[in-house]
């Protein structure tokens, strides 16, 4: 059998073709003369597997794209107070390029926009790092979340920086305010550079996945920045991420997302996928335009919206059966899947509405392939209760993912690796 996914994806990128709406970004005259025409989507889910359409191979720079990935490092160099000193989270509900500050502190609001962008830029890597060592710090870590060397077009820099006076004013601007510290100019040119970096499609699909996943490259396997960095990314990609848009989108699409002028865009589904679409033709808010078509479509087609999210809790429990007698009688509470709190609390219910009345209690986590920390406590406490109730306890966790190994004692319940065990030790 063939997959469906790419024919599915062939089919969709067909229905946007026609679309010729949007005008190519003028102000960077390398981009006015790009191709119109090209048009490519990609999907990298979380453990790997990349589908492509159309031009996914084309190299195009990754532009505004680079910010939530920048952010990333930032954040993962200098920690979050380092970073939240200098750029809000809040959404600025302007375009990209504004010089919007807030009012008082002088910080851009949000790391999006180009002042925010710009400031983040100047937070990579060391304290005092050199320019160049700034852009290379940049340039491995972007070529870390694609898990390929990515390279910065040099013609693509030097045109826009022929006509960056905007960037640059938002730049003096920040020096002004003491936000930025160093040469304006130099930093403008770092953050140009970054934004001058080329990716493919699959690049920038692989590069979201990377997001999705909790900061682990689904590729090389690399946890290239901490899951709480990617918290916090995301959820700014998700209020700021399609800048004066950003409400249309988390309303229409529901996928955290960023875009670049070029005509990149991507969404990054936490737990799923990562996508990623190029077409260079962009609406009024600088968002490609039939990029944006793409996402709305795959949200609908295939019901992406991150609050859509199925009542995963209600099929935690796979067993809860009476096995043997007499002595030899035990209960088995089977669980399955992804445990959070709402599966914790279906389990401990399950426990106290179907008081077990047999001597031997074994919990089996076999199957359960996640557990967060809250549900692991309840757990270990549903355990303990047993235990203190006159139970003779076993928890069945091959791997470890529930039994903390070091407070073993306290909890007063044998762990073992397969469930035989348990009917062969000797009720104490
Ligand atoms: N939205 C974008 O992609 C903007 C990036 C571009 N390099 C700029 O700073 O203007």
């Amino acid at each position: 059998m063939k997959s469906m996914v790419p024919d599915y994806l062939d089919a969709v990128l067909q229905g946007v073709r026609s679309d010729t709406s949007g005008e190519r970004a003028q102000y960077i005259p390398e981009l006015a003369t790009a191709d119109p025409d090209l048009l490519s989507a990609a999907f990298a889910t979380v453990d790997g597997e990349i589908y492509g359409s159309g031009d996914v191979d084309v190299e195009f720079t990754i532009q505004s794209i680079s910010k939530p990935f920048v952010y990333a490092l930032a954040l993962a160099d200098r920690g979050f107070d380092a970073v939240h000193a200098k750029v809000g989270v809040e959404p600025s509900g302007e375009a990209f390029n504004e010089i919007s500050l807030e009012p008082g502190s002088g910080r851009p609001r949000n790391p999006m926009i180009n002042a925010g962008a710009i400031t983040v830029h100047s937070l990579a890597g060391r304290d005092r790092e050199s320019a160049d060592d700034r852009v290379a710090r940049v340039v491995r870590g972007l070529s870390a979340f694609a898990n390929r060397p990515l390279h910065v077009d040099a013609d693509m820099c030097a045109s826009e920086m022929e006509h960056a006076h905007r960037n640059l004013a938002i730049a003096h601007m920040l020096r002004s305010q003491d936000v930025l510290v160093e040469d304006p100019t130099a930093i403008v040119e770092g953050y140009v550079r970054q934004c001058s970096v080329l990716v493919t499609t699959r690049d920038l699909a692989v590069m979201a996945a990377t997001l999705a996943n909790a900061g682990v490259n689904p590729l090389s396997g690399d946890q290239v920045i901490p899951a709480p960095v990617v918290r916090q990314v995301l959820t700014v990609m998700a209020t700021c991420g399609m800048y004066d848009a950003a409400g249309d989108w988390a309303t229409q699409v529901g996928i955290p997302a960023k875009s670049g002028v070029a005509g990149g865009l991507i969404g990054a589904l936490p737990g799923q996928i990562g996508i990623a679409t190029f077409s260079p033709r962009l609406d009024a808010h600088g968002n490609s335009a039939r990029g944006v078509s793409l996402f709305e479509r795959y949200s609908n087609d295939m019901g992406l919206h991150v609050m859509e999210v199925p009542p995963t809790a209600r099929s935690v429990v796979r067993a809860n059966e009476a096995r043997g007698s007499g002595a030899e009688a035990m209960r088995v509470l089977e669980m399955q899947g992804g445990i959070r709190f709402a599966g914790a609390e279906r389990i401990v219910r399950e426990v106290v509405d179907t008081v077990p009345q047999e001597p031997r209690v074994v919990l089996d986590f076999t199957a359960v392939h996640s557990i967060d920390d809250v549900a692991r406590r309840m757990l270990l406490e549903v355990a303990r209760r047993l235990s203190l109730d006159g139970h003779d306890v076993y928890v069945v966790d091959p791997d470890g993912i529930v039994a903390d190994p070091d407070s073993r004692a306290d909890h007063r319940f044998t762990v073992i690796g397969h469930i035989g065990r348990a009917a062969h030790r000797r009720s104490t």
